[in-house]
């Protein structure tokens, strides 16, 4: 069973201070990694280095292809929902967008123009647009933040669909997550 993705022996400093030390891990199909701690201990810079879009300064990291969603939306904001979310859709599956939209309950705003999404319909599209990339590998940050409790739902679904279909989440995450995480407490 290969994993998705894997850490070994990864060190990351940011503003010339050590976040995290030698961490290792592996997540294969199936997997949930919660990442806790305190602000500032580096569960968005984990993130970011698990993403490929921060450099650890020494250890290894391995990711098949991977979809990222923090507090950036990653949405064209002048476009509607539907046509920028067509932009990180995977290509052999038409019909992943309305599959994505569905899943986060926006399928209503489908044409509303991204500029106009409430904070919590903005947190639910960035997920959506995770989903909407196919991707098997998500990389969530602070998923949970600004959902009402129905988003919440949608959203412990789409990560239990996500690990049945053989895929692996890490998430950094303040509130607890529905379902069976293994968990890494940074800053203890
Ligand atoms: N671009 C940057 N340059 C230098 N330092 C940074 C940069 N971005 C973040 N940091 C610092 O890295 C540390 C870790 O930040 P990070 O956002 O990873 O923490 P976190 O555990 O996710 O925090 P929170 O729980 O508040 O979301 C913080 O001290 C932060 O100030």
């Amino acid at each position: 069973m290969s994993a998705l993705l894997t850490f070994e022996g990864v060190t990351c400093a940011r503003g010339g201070r050590t976040l995290f030390e030698d961490v290792s891990f592996a997540l294969g199909p199936g997997d949930a990694l919660r990442l806790t701690g305190p602000n500032g201990t580096g569960k968005s810079s984990l993130l970011l280095v698990a993403s490929g879009l921060l450099e650890p300064i020494s250890g290894r990291v391995e990711a098949v292809r991977l979809a990222l969603a923090d507090e950036r939306i990653g949405l064209e904001r002048d476009r509607s929902l539907r046509d920028a979310l067509s932009f990180w859709a995977k290509l052999d599956n038409s019909d992943i967008v309305d599959t994505a939209l569905k899943a986060m309950g926006l399928t209503e705003l489908a044409e509303v123009p991204v500029r106009y999404l409430s904070t919590g319909q903005r947190r639910r599209a960035g997920l959506a647009r995770a989903i909407a990339s196919g991707a098997r590998l998500l990389l969530l940050d602070e998923p949970a933040d600004g959902l009402d409790t129905a988003s919440r739902e949608l959203l412990d679904a789409a990560i239990a669909r996500n690990r049945q279909a053989g895929g692996a989440v890490l998430a950094a995450s303040h509130q607890p997550l529905n379902g069976t995480w293994q968990e890494l407490e940074l800053g203890s």
